[in-house]
C-alpha cells in the first residue's frame, strides 16, 4: 500500500523584524524567493484548511518507531524518531538508495539561490513547505537541528553557530537513518518565532540534499555524505549581499549588518569555516581582479575548486586536462563592455589536496552568447547541447545569471546529477525544450 500523503507542514509566517540582530532568513523563504504575498497567501490557506496547519506529526502513527539517538539531548527534541523498518517510499518511488548530499555556507551566502539552480537541473519541483520535498528532492535544513530556541541560546550565550548548539547525535542518526530508506519524525526550528515546533515526518528520497551551517561538521553526518559542497564568500562579498538584501528588503540599518556579521565571526571561523577544508567541492566568490580598487563588489570573481581525488567527481576543464589556461574570449567571440570576462583554469593545492581550479572573473553582456563559452568547458555532465547556456536563460535575472556565480552553480548542480547517477546508476532524465 502507498504511504499516505501528510501534508506538508506549511511555510510559516515572516520572520519577525523584531530580531534586527538576526542574520539570516527562513532558507524555506529565500529558496522559493516568497515575496511578502506568498507568505500571507499561505497563512491563509492554513487558516482556511486546518489540516494543512495540524502538526505532520498529527497525520503519522509512529507507534513502532523507535526514539531517535540524541533526542535525549535536548527536550525540545524529545518527539524526534526513526522509523523501526524501511519505508514503502522506497519501493513505491523505486528509490534505488537515498544519495544525501551537503551543501555547507554561512547564512546569506547564496544556499537557496544555489538549491533553486539544482532543481532546475534536475528537472524537478519542491513544495512550498518547512522542509522542501518533490518527487525526486528533498532539502533539509539543518537549522532544524538547532538544540535552543531563540531564548535558550540567549539563556545559554552561545550562537547558532556553535556546536553546542547543534544536537549533532540527533542530526547523524536521522540523516543515517534516511540514507538506510527509513523515514524520520525531525524537529523543526521556526525562524518566525525563533520557537522548536513539534517534529515533522520526511521520508527517504532519491535525493536528499542536507543544507545549512554545519553539513559536513561532524565527522559521523560527514560519512554518509555522498557528495559535499562549500559556498565560501570573501567578506567582502558576504557584506555587500547582506547590505543588498537585508538593507533593501528588510530595512536593516547598515551598523546593524556590520555589527551582526562581526559578532557572528569568531564562530564562523571556528565552527563553519574549517569544513571547506574537506569538501569535495567548494565555491570561492571574491572581489574582481579586473576592475582595480573595485567599491562596489557588484563585478564578482568565482572560482570553482575542484578535489582531485574525490571518488565521484569528474572535474570540469578548460581545453586541455592538466594544463594551465588563461583565455579572455572577448572580441569577435564574446560581446564585452567594460570589464569584460576572464576565464582561468589549472590544477592548484588547497589545504595540501591537489585540485583543479576553474575560474571565471566578470560577467556576460550577452547572455545567449555563453553557448560559444559552453562549447570549450570540458566534462561539463550536460546532456545536450546548450544546456548550460538553456538553464541559464531559463531564468536570467536570478542572481548571478550574467556571471560566473551562475555559471559555477549549474555546474556544481550538473556534478550533483552526475553523482546521483554514478552512485544509483540510474539515469535522470531531463527536456531540452
Ligand atoms: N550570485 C549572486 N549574485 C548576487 N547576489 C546573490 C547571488 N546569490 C545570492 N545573492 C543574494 O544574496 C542574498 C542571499 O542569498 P540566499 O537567500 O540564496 O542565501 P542563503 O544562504 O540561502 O541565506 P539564508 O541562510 O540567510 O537563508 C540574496 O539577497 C540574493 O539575492
Ligand atoms: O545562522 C543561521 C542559519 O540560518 C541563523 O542565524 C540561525 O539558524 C538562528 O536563526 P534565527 O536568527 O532565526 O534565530
Amino acid at each position: 500500500m502507498a504511504p499516505a500523503f501528510i501534508p506538508a507542514t506549511p511555510l510559516s509566517n515572516a520572520r519577525a523584524a523584531a530580531f534586527p540582530s538576526a542574520t539570516c532568513v527562513s532558507p524555506r523563504r529565500a529558496f522559493f524567493g516568497a515575496a511578502p504575498a506568498l507568505r500571507v497567501q499561505s497563512a491563509v490557506r492554513a487558516a482556511a484548511h486546518p489540516r494543512r496547519a495540524a502538526p505532520r506529526a498529527a497525520a503519522v502513527t509512529t507507534d513502532n518507531w523507535v526514539k531517535a539517538p540524541g533526542a535525549e539531548n535536548s527536550h525540545h527534541h524529545a518527539d524526534a524518531k526513526i522509523a523501526a523498518n524501511v519505508s514503502q517510499a522506497m519501493d513505491v518511488k523505486r528509490i534505488t538508495r537515498p544519495v544525501i548530499i551537503g551543501v555547507a555556507a554561512d547564512s546569506g551566502c547564496g544556499k537557496s539561490t544555489f538549491l533553486r539552480r539544482v532543481t532546475s537541473i534536475f528537472g524537478t519541483e519542491v513544495s512550498k513547505s518547512h522542509t522542501p520535498v518533490g518527487e525526486f528532492i528533498t532539502v533539509i535544513c539543518l537549522d532544524d537541528y538547532h538544540t535552543h530556541d531563540r531564548m535558550g541560546r540567549r539563556e545559554a550565550k552561545v550562537t547558532a553557530l556553535d556546536e553546542r548548539a547543534n544536537n549533532f547525535d540527533l542530526m547523524a542518526s536521522q540523516i543515517q537513518a534516511l540514507k538506510e530508506g527509513k523515514s524520520i519524525m525531525k524537529p523543526i526550528y521556526n525562524h518566525e518565532t525563533g520557537e522548536i515546533d513539534p517534529p515533522e515526518l520526511v521520508e527517504p528520497n532519491h535525493l536528499v540534499v542536507i543544507e545549512g551551517l554545519h553539513p559536513m561538521y561532524d565527522e559521523r553526518v560527514r560519512d554518509v555524505l555522498d557528495f559535499t559542497v562549500y559556498l565560501d564568500l570573501a567578506d567582502e562579498v558576504k557584506v555587500a549581499w547582506k547590505i543588498q538584501r537585508d538593507m533593501a528588503e528588510r530595512g536593516h540599518t547598515l551598523d546593524n549588518i556590520l555589527a551582526s556579521i562581526e559578532s557572528r565571526k569568531p564562530d564562523f571561523e571556528k565552527f563553519v569555516d574549517p569544513q571547506k577544508k574537506n569538501c569535495d567541492v567548494v565555491m570561492e566568490i571574491l572581489p574582481t581582479e579586473l576592475i582595480p580598487d573595485d567599491t562596489e563588489k557588484k563585478v564578482l570573481r568565482v572560482r570553482l575548486l575542484q578535489d582531485e581525488n574525490c571518488t565521484h567527481l569528474e572535474p570540469v576543464f578548460l581545453y586541455d586536462e592538466g594544463s594551465t589556461i588563461d583565455w579572455v574570449p572577448c572580441g569577435r567571440k564574446l560581446t564585452c563592455s567594460y570589464p569584460g570576462i576572464k576565464f582561468h583554469y589549472g590544477p592548484d593545492t588547497y589545504y595540501d589536496k591537489p585540485v583543479s581550479v576553474f575560474e571565471v572573473d566578470g560577467g556576460f553582456e550577452k547572455l545567449e552568447e555563453m553557448v560559444y563559452v559552453e562549447t570549450h568547458i570540458e566534462r561539463s555532465g550536460t546532456k545536450f547541447f546548450g544546456e548550460i547556456t538553456q538553464s541559464l536563460l531559463r531564468n536570467p535575472t536570478a542572481p548571478g545569471s550574467k556571471n560566473g556565480t551562475g555559471l559555477v552553480q549549474v555546474l556544481m548542480a550538473m556534478m550533483m546529477r552526475n553523482v546521483y547517477e554514478k552512485v544509483t546508476g540510474k539515469k535522470v532524465s531531463v527536456s531540452s525544450s
